[in-house]
């Protein structure tokens, strides 16, 4: 026979109220005990709760315990995808150092591999609410690195260097900055929890990184359009953001983020990428940079066709 007894230690006194066979809809309270008594005691089931002790959430030591897990996760991935960040700029910072890599190139390896990385690690986050937040904390102490280089408050060659076309720090304060920006804001408002962070990203990280770098080799023909862009540049832009988008979603839902109708998604994906490569073949660079243009229009063209 189990019977519940709740009592706060200040009150030492426990009041036995009337019972009730009545079947109560409770909550245990932390101060709730269960104590199993012997049989001959008469089968009686007390709820007793503690003079005007307000209700108090029930908060048992494995959820706690669960909680403290998760945060110590969230922290771990944070620190790792972090120090990530930090060596892949230093990396390319070392190849443009040694003149193994020209610096335009680097710039777009940098934009290529950053977000794509950044996204591809979001699983080691842990399933807690606060995981976005934590995964957000990347890209915003990058955001803050890319504003004290900008505005010279720090000096760092190696960082300006690896990361902006002409080597001006005052570089760092557009296509950069806006680029975490973006990343800031799929991780917040996607997450893994919609593909259309995921393909927003790949647009503007995959699509968009592979037409600067095909369009600089091969695009001698250019769009009519926008003598800056070419046809080579732009071709790569809607395959590579295709193909990146399906890859992505593919890791997503292979690990259980989201279950997609494949035929659908294919035909989906590619309207975005047609959608985000003709945006990114405007000339409106001047006006509107690409890594905002492309990245939301590829969220908007996804917004609506994966809510359809
Ligand atoms: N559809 C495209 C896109 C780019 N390019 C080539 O890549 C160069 C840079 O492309 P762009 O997207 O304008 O790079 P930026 O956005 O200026 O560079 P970043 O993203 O690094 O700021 C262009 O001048 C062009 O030679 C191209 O030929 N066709
Ligand atoms: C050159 C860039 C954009 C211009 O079009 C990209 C700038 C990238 C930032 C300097 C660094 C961003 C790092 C990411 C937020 C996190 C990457 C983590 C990963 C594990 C490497």
């Amino acid at each position: 026979m189990t019977s519940l007894l709740s009592f706060t230690p200040s009150t030492p006194s426990l009041h036995l109220p009337t019972f009730s066979n009545v079947r109560h809809h409770h909550r245990l309270s932390p101060t709730t005990l269960l104590i199993s008594y012997p049989h001959p005691l008469p089968r009686v089931q007390i709820l007793y709760r503690a003079p005007h002790a307000p209700p108090r959430p029930s908060f048992s030591a494995s959820a706690l315990r669960a909680a403290a897990d998760g945060l110590l996760q969230d922290a771990g991935a944070t620190a790792f995808v972090l120090a990530g960040a930090y060596g892949l700029v230093l990396c390319f910072d070392n190849l443009t150092q040694r003149n193994l890599l020209q610096q335009s190139l680097s710039r777009k390896l940098v934009h290529i591999l950053s977000g794509l990385l950044f996204m591809l690690s979001w699983p080691i986050f842990s399933t807690s609410t606060a995981a976005r937040y934590f995964a957000s904390v990347v890209p915003l102490v990058n955001c803050l690195r890319l504003l004290l280089h900008g505005l010279s408050i720090v000096t760092n060659e190696g960082l300006v260097k690896s990361v902006t076309r002409e080597g001006n720090p005052k570089e760092l304060l557009r296509g950069p900055l806006y680029y975490v920006l973006i990343l800031i804001l799929c991780a917040l408002v996607f997450w893994r929890e919609s593909p259309v962070g995921v393909v927003s990203l790949a647009m503007m990280c995959g699509g968009d990184g592979v037409a600067d770098i095909m369009g600089r080799k091969f695009g001698s023909i250019k769009i009519p359009y926008n003598q800056k862009k070419s046809w080579a540049g732009s071709i790569s832009m809607f395959l590579f953001g295709f193909l990146i988008s399906i890859g992505m979603l593919y890791y997503y839902s292979f690990l259980g983020y989201f279950q997609l109708n494949w035929v659908e998604t294919v035909e989906k994906v590619a309207l975005i990428s047609l959608v985000a490569t003709i945006v990114e073949s405007l000339p409106i660079t001047e006006v509107l940079d690409d890594n905002i243009s492309v990245p939301l229009v590829s969220m908007a063209a996804a917004y609506l066709s994966f809510s359809l």
